[in-house]
């Protein structure tokens, strides 16, 4: 046990894209990292998150202020780089945004100290090259198929559509971009809580009718519509992921009795970190279901962690960690590479920062601490 002499900061620091990003519940066209930097002995772990009100219901000042004053007294107090997440265990009803930004900064730490990669520390990565997505942005339906034919010719294979204005012209966009790309390319359709369940079904059918080359349907209808859910799961008309219905293992168990999705999507900001990621795992696990990881548009830091999870875990079938893939520069940063679709993870310890670019944006520190 290493008492007491951990230090702390915080930057919030802005992350340009190379355009805004558009969906049925948001736009941006930056991204707000809120990075929290720890120190220990001459180790330091990074983590970050992102304050998307819409998803998680966190602003930047509630993780700010829940890193201050609830969780920074717990590891600062109790940090065992054998048990990364313990100090945590007891933090109660936090803001999920914050304990996933002092999980991931804590796991990097102890990963450091110990010279492990955090997939190594979780039991060794089974894959150590993964085969990402990269998301189309809602937009005109040319704009989307010229957007979908660009990623195509770099090389993905995968492409995770934003829809969910109204149905016509949602549809007149899958129909522009099943025309624009080569037919080894897959479509993956996130709807963001658009639909009601009577209108996703006649919408997924007028899709199924089309042939459109659709993997599965992502949160068709609001994140609160269980009863929905499972409807458009029993029509089985494309498999249905869950994404805003999942924030914890508790919720993922209840789509899983309640037959409520076919696919969980995995967010280490909605959940809370790397330790309720695990648990949805095992649980997928046990109950023989696929998982997702995906992201929220957010700082490269959660985003390592969350590749170095899917590199150790099986139940994770599906990746969608394209955030870096849509920032205005990055190269050189990490050892988890990003190129194209191919995400391939090192050996460095902790997460794999190489270079923190703490300077590279623009923003400030915030706080510090210890
Ligand atoms: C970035 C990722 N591919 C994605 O699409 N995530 C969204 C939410 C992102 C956000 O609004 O910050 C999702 O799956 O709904
Ligand atoms: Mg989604």
């Amino acid at each position: 046990m290493v008492r007491a002499s951990i230090t702390a900061a915080l930057w919030h620091r802005k992350i340009p894209l190379k355009k805004p990003f558009v969906t049925a519940l948001r736009c941006v066209d930056t991204v707000d990292d809120l990075v929290l930097k720890l120190s220990l002995g001459g180790y330091t772990g990074y983590g970050s998150a992102a304050p998307t009100v819409r998803i998680t219901g966190d602003s930047a000042e509630t993780i700010a202020d829940s890193v201050k004053h609830e969780l920074f007294p717990l590891f600062a107090a109790d940090f065992d780089p054998r048990d990364p997440g313990g100090a945590l265990r007891d933090a109660g009803d936090v803001s999920k945004s914050a304990r996933y930004m002092a999980e991931t900064a804590l796991f990097d730490l102890a990963g450091s100290m110990q010279g492990l990669s955090l997939a190594d520390m979780l039991g060794g990565a089974r894959r150590r090259v993964l085969t990402n997505d990269i998301t189309i942005s809602m937009g005109t339906p040319q704009e989307m198929a010229r957007d979908a034919a660009d990623a195509a010719a770099q090389g993905f294979r995968n492409l995770k559509l934003k829809v969910g204005s109204d149905p016509e012209t949602d549809y007149a966009r899958l129909e522009a971009i099943s025309r624009s790309v080569p037919d080894s390319v897959r479509l993956r359709v996130d709807a963001n809580q658009a639909w009601d369940a009577e209108e996703g079904i006649a919408i997924l059918k007028e899709y199924k009718k089309a042939d459109f080359p659709i993997d599965f349907i992502e949160q068709p209808v609001p994140a609160e519509d269980i009863g929905g859910m499972a409807r458009l799961t029993e029509a089985n008309i494309f498999p249905i992921a869950a994404d805003e219905s999942v924030f914890s293992a508790a919720d993922a168990e209840r789509l899983m009795r309640e037959k409520a999705a076919h696919i969980f999507n995995i967010k280490l900001a909605k959940c809370g970190g790397i330790t309720e990621a695990l648990a949805i795992c095992a649980l997928a696990e046990d109950h023989n279901a696929r998982c997702m990881i995906g992201c929220m548009m957010e700082g490269p830091f959660g985003i390592l962690a969350a590749c170095q999870i899917a590199a150790a875990r099986d139940p994770i079938h599906w990746i969608d960690l394209d955030s870096p893939l849509l920032y205005r520069g990055l190269e050189g940063v990490f050892s988890v590479a990003f190129y194209n679709e191919r995400i391939t993870v090192g050996n460095s310890p902790g997460i794999g920062i190489i270079d923190p670019a703490l300077e590279r944006w623009e923003g400030e520190k915030i706080w510090e601490a210890g």
